[in-house]
C-alpha cells in the first residue's frame, strides 16, 4: 500500500453559474519517504491538488469526485475537525514564501505556539524549546522568535514555514512552490536546506513548481500536470531525458542548460484552455505542432519502461498502447 493514493480526483471551483474545472480526474501516488515532483505552467491545477491532499481546499473550491486515501484512510468526506486531526499525524503544508503564508500581526513565536498547541505541547518553555531546536534545523537562529513576519527576509519567512511544517512531525509534506518568490541564491539554499531535511527525516514529498529543471534536481519521480491532468508520469531522469508526452517535451523546451555550449530556449505558443469548457481529447491539440483529429477522441496510454503518458503522437516511439 502507498503511504498516499489519489484516485480519479475531480476537483470544481464554483463561483454562482461559473464552474471551473480545476482537476480532471487526477491519480498519483506517493510512497513512504518518496520525494515526487509535480509541474505545470500557471493555472494547471497543481496547488489545487496540493490543497486538496493536504485537507486545506475551502469553498469555491469543491472535490466532487474521486478518492484520496492516506495511509489507507480515505480523506474525502472528512468533516473539518477529522481532517485537523489527521493533518496533525502526518500531513503538512508548506505555502509559497509571500507574506500570507504567514500572520502578519502574529510574532513567529506566536506561530509555533498555535502550531505546538495542536500537537498537545501547549507549556510555553516546551512551545520555546521545541521552536528553538526547529529553527536551528532550518538555518535560523532562536532570535527570529521575537520577530514578526514583516521583519523577516522572504528566504527567512520561507525558512520559518518550512520549519512550522516540520513541527507537526509529518509523514508527508506538500511544498507549493516554496521557492518561487525568492531570488535565485536565496532559492538555492532554501532548496538545499529541503533537500538535507527530507534526507534526514525521511518524510515523503510532493514538490509543486512550473520549473522542471528544479523538480529534476530534487524529485525522483515526476508527475507532469496539464489542464487538470496529469498527462504524463516516470522517472524524473527518464521524464527530463526523453519525454514521451509533447507538452513535457515543450515545457522542457523552456528550460536552458546553462552549461550547454548553445542555448536555446523556446516558449510554448499560445495559453492553456480555458477551463470552465468541457475538453474532449488532449487539452494540449490546440498548442501541439503535431496534433490530428485523433487528438480530439479519447486518448490512448503509452508506455515505455515505467514511464507513461497519454497522447496520440508520443515524442519517442513506445513500447505499449493501451485505451
Ligand atoms: N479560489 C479560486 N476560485 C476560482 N478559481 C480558482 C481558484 N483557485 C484556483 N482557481 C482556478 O483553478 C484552476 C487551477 O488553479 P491552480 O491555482 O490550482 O493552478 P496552479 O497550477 O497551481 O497555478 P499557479 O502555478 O499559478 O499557482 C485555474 O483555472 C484557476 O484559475
Amino acid at each position: 500500500m502507498s503511504l498516499l493514493e489519489v484516485r480519479d480526483l475531480v476537483v470544481d471551483y464554483r463561483m454562482g453559474t461559473t464552474v471551473v474545472h480545476a482537476l480532471r480526474g487526477v491519480s498519483l501516488e506517493v510512497d513512504e519517504g518518496q520525494f515526487i515532483g509535480v509541474v505545470g505552467e500557471s493555472g494547471c491545477g497543481k496547488s489545487t491538488l496540493g490543497t486538496a491532499v493536504v485537507g486545506v481546499l475551502g469553498p469555491p473550491g469543491f472535490i466532487v469526485g474521486g478518492s484520496i486515501r492516506f495511509r489507507g484512510v480515505e480523506l474525502v468526506g472528512l468533516d473539518a475537525a477529522q481532517r485537523r486531526a489527521l493533518r496533525h499525524r502526518g500531513l503538512a503544508l508548506v505555502p509559497q514564501a509571500g507574506m500570507n503564508a504567514l500572520n502578519p500581526v502574529r510574532s513567529i513565536e506566536g506561530h509555533f505556539r498555535d502550531v505546538l498547541a495542536g500537537t498537545g505541547v501547549r507549556h510555553r518553555a516546551e512551545v520555546r524549546a521545541r521552536a528553538v531546536s526547529l529553527l536551528e534545523q532550518v538555518a535560523l537562529a532562536p532570535s527570529v522568535l521575537r520577530s514578526y513576519p514583516h521583519e523577516l527576509s522572504g528566504g527567512m519567512r520561507q525558512r520559518v514555514a518550512l520549519a512550522l511544517a516540520l513541527a507537526l512531525e509529518p509523514q508527508l509534506v506538500v511544498f507549493d512552490e516554496p521557492t518561487t518568490a525568492l531570488d535565485v541564491l536565496v532559492q538555492r539554499s532554501v532548496v538545499d536546506t529541503i533537500r538535507s531535511l527530507q534526507q534526514a527525516r525521511g518524510f515523503a514529498a510532493i514538490f509543486i513548481s512550473h520549473d522542471i529543471g528544479l523538480v529534476a534536481s530534487l524529485a525522483s519521480r515526476v508527475d507532469v500536470m496539464y489542464a487538470g491532468e496529469v498527462v504524463e508520469a516516470g522517472p524524473t531522469e527518464r521524464v527530463v531525458a526523453r519525454p514521451l508526452h509533447r507538452y513535457t517535451e515543450a515545457l522542457l523546451g523552456c528550460y536552458a542548460d546553462p552549461r550547454a555550449e548553445e542555448v536555446t530556449v523556446r516558449g510554448i505558443p499560445g495559453s492553456p484552455p480555458n477551463l470552465v469548457a468541457q475538453i474532449e481529447g488532449c487539452a494540449f491539440a490546440p498548442r501541439c505542432g503535431v496534433a490530428s483529429d485523433e487528438c480530439r477522441c479519447p486518448l490512448p496510454t503509452v508506455t515505455l519502461d515505467d514511464q507513461w503518458a497519454r497522447c496520440v503522437h508520443p515524442a519517442v516511439a513506445v513500447e505499449g498502447r493501451s485505451r
